[in-house]
């Protein structure tokens, strides 16, 4: 049976703005293995450092993602055409050349480059997730040939809510004359400012990327625009790799944190929805969206939440369980203590785990290690972990639900192939195998570690138990001997024990010596 969502984009041209990200990566990958017949893909991709767009996307090309792809089609990369630019550039910082040669090829535009930085000032914010979006659209406008603009936002845009359908809310504030604020403010006026305008929304990447989408309404609904919103994007689920991910965003940091033993505790609610989406999901829904844009030509501006607890409930307290039960089975090499992690809710007592098993423990390892002659690095090791769990912990304190109808109706539309092709929703996803491949996953492609010295990690997580054991045994015969010494109840139990083991062996040396 044919694919009419391959069939669509045979000879298309495709244009992708944050293409060596987390999810654009996938998306790319994606396009070319299950649409083979796409003519070219352009790719947004700015300079860094002394490497030329054309040098990362060489770079990324021969990476492990690409595999799959390099199999089935050797020659895909002559697909691929890095253009050289910056979101937050005039034009998007491209040439007039390029931007001549975009103009008349481009078919379908992604867009998915953003911060995601939780913690960036409101200013850069807002120049790279709306005012990059508004340069997005200026060059939509110009595109001939234009059947569809997917613009990325997230689930979490409208996180002052908590109930979020697929319609688009008004920010707080016009995005346009934040802009032009922004423009006279200092840095210290915005600063304080920041708080009150983001309001109920915890950071400055919610806030904007909220912005975006209203902006959008206002500025581009007359493109052949769709949003789609993913929740938590986790490591990808099936393809290309099972369970690929390749950076510390989100879960994975936290996860990796756990796997070595260092993330102990986390202020989370046990049962609150852990709306975890793996990578390939959302891939996917862009592709079918941009498909059904050109298709369908919908009127309004359609709105696609990519969640995973309306269909396939998840929750925190699960995760925890699973977490340290496939990091004992699949050790992260040279762990810094053995894996054990919960979520806490109450604030006392996440402030005393806190104490007890993160300050604590880091503290008295940089006296050993100063103690040594080396140089303490454990405490701030721990206030970085600090910062990042303090910038997650929104996320894994609140409770929020979504409505999937546009994407159920967008499933309705496709064939039975695409279903299978292009699967967005993660109906049938086993969490605990999903969970056990994102472990091995953050072991193999985000650590980068060897899986032939697995052995060796189990070894050298059995050596902390050891040490553990004995660590406790010693603390517990110190602390007896103080009592005994000290006290007068602690000496009359001791005597009692220790008569009546005395009378035990008396006991069964006179049974064994009396015969039948
Ligand atoms: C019982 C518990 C189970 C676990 C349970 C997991 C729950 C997990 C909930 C997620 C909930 C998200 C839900 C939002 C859904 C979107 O839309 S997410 C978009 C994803 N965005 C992000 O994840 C960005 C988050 N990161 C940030 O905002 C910033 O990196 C931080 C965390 C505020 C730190 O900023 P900074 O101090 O300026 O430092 P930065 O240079 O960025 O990083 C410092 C160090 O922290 C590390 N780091 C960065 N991110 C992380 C991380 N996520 N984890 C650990 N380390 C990290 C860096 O690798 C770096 O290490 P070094 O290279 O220095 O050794
Ligand atoms: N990760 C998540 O959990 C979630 C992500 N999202 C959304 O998905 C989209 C993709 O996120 P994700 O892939 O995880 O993010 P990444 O941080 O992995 O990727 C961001 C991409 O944007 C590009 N970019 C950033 N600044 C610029 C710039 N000035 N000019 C050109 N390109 C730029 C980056 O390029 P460079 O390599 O040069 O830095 C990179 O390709 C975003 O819109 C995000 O808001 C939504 C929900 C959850």
């Amino acid at each position: 049976m044919a694919s009419a969502i391959a069939d669509f984009y045979k000879e298309k041209n495709v244009f992708v703005t944050g293409a060596t990200g987390f999810l654009g990566k996938v998306l790319v990958e994606k396009l070319l293995r299950s649409c083979p017949e796409v003519e070219g893909i352009y790719l947004l991709i700015r300079p860094r450092g002394d490497q030329t767009a054309q040098e990362r996307l060489d770079q990324i090309v021969k990476s492990k993602l690409f595999d799959k792809v390099r199999h089935e089609q050797p020659s895909f990369h002559r697909k691929l055409h890095a253009v050289s630019g910056d979101m937050c550039e005039p034009a998007l910082g491209i040439s007039q050349s390029d931007v001549d040669m975009l103009v008349s090829k481009i078919h379908i535009l992604f867009h998915s480059a953003a911060t995601v930085r939780f913690d960036d000032p409101l200013k850069p914010s807002m120049l790279l997730n709306v005012v990059g979006t508004q340069h997005v659209i200026a060059l939509c406008h110009k595109l001939k040939h234009l059947q569809a603009f997917v613009h990325v936002s997230t689930a979490y845009a409208n996180c002052d809510r908590s109930y979020i359908e697929e319609v688009i809310y008004p920010p707080p504030v016009q995005p346009q004359k934040l802009i032009d604020a922004l423009e006279w403010m200092d840095d210290t006026m915005v600063t304080k400012l920041t708080p009150d305008l983001i309001g109920k929304r915890p950071n400055t990447y919610t806030f904007t990327k909220a912005c975006a989408e209203y902006m959008l309404t206002q500025e581009a609904a007359d493109l052949p625009l769709a949003i789609v919103r993913p929740s938590i994007i986790g490591a990808s689920w099936r393809e290309p790799l099972v369970g690929w991910c390749d950076n510390f965003n989100g879960p994975s940091g936290l996860f990796v944190a756990a796997g070595k033993g260092l993330l102990r505790t986390m202020r989370g609610e046990y049962n609150a929805y852990a709306d975890i989406i793996p990578v390939d999901l959302p891939a996917n829904l862009m592709i079918a969206v941009a498909w059904d844009m050109a298709v369908s030509r919908p009127e309004n501006i359609p709105v696609y939440n990519s969640t995973s607890g309306g269909v396939n409930p998840f929750r925190w307290g699960e995760i925890e369980g699973m977490l340290v039960t496939y990091f004992k089975k699949y050790p992260l090499d040279k762990p810094f203590r053995r894996p054990n992690c919960a979520f806490v809710s109450n604030s006392f007592m996440y402030q005393y785990w806190q104490i007890v098993s993160h300050k604590g423990p880091a503290y008295l390892y940089d006296i050993w290690l100063r103690m040594i002659g080396q140089k303490p690095r454990v405490v701030k090791m721990y206030n970085k972990l600090e910062r990042a769990l303090q910038s997650m912990d929104f996320f894994t304190s609140h409770h929020w639900e979504w409505s999937h109808d546009n994407a159920d109706a967008l499933t309705a539309k496709m064939g039975e192939e695409d279903k299978k092709i292009f699967k967005f929703d993660c109906r049938g996803l086993h969490w605990p195998t999903y969970m056990e491949n994102y472990v091995l996953g953050t072991k193999k492609y985000v650590l980068k570690e060897d899986m032939d010295q697995l052995p060796l990690a189990k070894a050298h997580l059995n050596k902390l138990r050891n040490i553990r054991w004995g660590f406790n045994t010693i603390l517990i015969v110190l602390f007896w001997r103080v009592l005994i010494a000290r006290t007068k109840i602690a000496r009359n139990i001791w005597h009692l024990v220790v008569s009546l083991c005395f009378k035990f062996l008396q006991y069964l040396r006179i049974s064994s010596t009396q015969g039948p």
